[in-house]
């Protein structure tokens, strides 16, 4: 098993914002998590990244409680790609990218062969090998969220985490993106709002409401119009897709 939450709950002045989340993320494959704005998702996603502590509950990587991991050790299998993520404008493409060899150097240890590997691939792989040289200011939103996706991957992640990893980016990226990840040989759990892009690119997916898991299942078992009516308030067709086969949902307007 990798990544995993028990009964997990997290919240702030007495309100909790994740309410008692069971789940679990398959080796290999890729779960998302849906749900409308403030359902918990980032939340979720920053619980297992261990940059919150959990009310109560338990989040597993394997057999352990993610709170007894060394942080090092930690960090060399999970990889978060935060929603928002600043960064110093004074950097680089390829500082940023760097950054993502942390987990894998000691304090003094020389940059490595290894390391500059990862971070060429990395770079190739979000299509920014080109603009490495570039001034972190001088990015577009969605070339920055490249970058981010990009240092996540230099870590060499098994667990990889993503907080809307298409957000800002144009269609072809945003498809190239999930591809890539699709590709990729790692666990990942992604945040996404596109509907369809989850149905298209997700293992399983997992619905978030009011912190609370309102399902979880194949997109066929979890993207039904009476869920997408219940979780989001809004009126759905789902139908087959004749072309690639997966579900795809149709907007009804009032
Ligand atoms: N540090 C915090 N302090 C107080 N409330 C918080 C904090 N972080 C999150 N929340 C609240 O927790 C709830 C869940 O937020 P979260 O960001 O996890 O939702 P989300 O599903 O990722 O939303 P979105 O789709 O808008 O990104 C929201 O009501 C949010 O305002």
């Amino acid at each position: 098993m990798t990544l995993a939450t028990h009964e997990v709950r997290w919240g702030v002045g007495g309100v909790l914002m994740v309410d008692g989340v069971t789940l679990a993320a398959e080796p290999g494959r890729i779960l998302g998590l849906i749900g409308p704005n403030g359902s918990g998702k980032s939340s979720l996603l920053r619980l297992m990244a261990r940059l919150r502590k959990v009310s109560s509950g338990v989040v597993t990587l394997g057999d352990a409680n993610i709170d007894a991991l060394p942080r090092r050790a930690f960090a060399r299998r999970v990889a978060l790609v935060e929603q928002q993520a600043t960064t110093e404008a004074a950097l680089t493409v390829q500082d940023v990218v760097r950054l993502g060899r942390t987990p894998h150097r000691g304090p003094l240890s020389a940059w490595t062969g290894a390391d500059a590997a990862a971070v060429d691939t990395a770079l190739e792989q979000v299509g920014l090998a080109d603009r490495r040289e570039r001034l972190w200011h001088s990015l577009s939103g969605g070339e920055r969220q490249r970058a981010h996706i990009a240092r996540a991957l230099a870590q060499c992640p098994s667990e990889l985490l993503l907080d809307e990893p298409t957000n800002h980016l144009d269609i072809r990226h945003q498809l190239e993106i999930l591809a890539l990840i699709r590709r990729l040989p790692v666990t990942s759990v992604v945040a996404l709002h596109d509907l369809n892009l989850a149905a298209l690119f997700c293992d399983r997916l997992a619905v978030l409401h009011q912190g609370k898991l309102a399902r979880v299942g194949t997109p066929d078992e979890v993207l039904t119009e009476e869920l997408i009516e219940t979780v989001f308030g809004v009126q759905a067709s789902v139908e087959r897709s004749p072309r690639h086969g997966r579900l795809q949902v149709h907007y009804l307007m009032g």
